[in-house]
């Protein structure tokens, strides 16, 4: 089984439902439609969940809007704050929507 790891400040709202997508550049989204993927904390790698994956989509910085943030349950601002911290710079990103498990 495949693995995606999240900061564990995402855990509580993955777990809830309330993150039901998450923004990665390409090197971090080898993913298809149907995977079934293990789901980890990035500092300590315990797992926490299984997601399936339901899409893939290609998304530039420049038009991610207020849905994209509301499916990262974080206001536009927070959410462009957080993903330019995680990359820098980067426009190129992938959406990854997914469902619990
Ligand atoms: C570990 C890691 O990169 N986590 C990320 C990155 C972007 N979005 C997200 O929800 N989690």
């Amino acid at each position: 089984m495949k693995n995606i790891t999240f900061y564990g400040r995402f855990e509580a709202d993955i777990l809830a439902g309330r993150k039901t997508i998450t923004l990665r550049e390409a090197s971090d989204a080898d993913f298809a439609a149907g995977d079934q993927v293990r789901v980890s904390r990035y500092e300590d790698d315990v797992f926490f969940c299984n997601i399936e994956i339901i899409a893939i989509t290609p998304v530039q910085f420049a038009v991610l809007n207020d849905q994209h943030a509301i499916q990262e349950n974080m206001t536009l601002a927070e959410l462009k704050q957080v993903i330019s911290e995680i990359y820098p710079g980067l426009n190129e990103l992938f959406m990854i929507e997914f469902r619990l498990l």
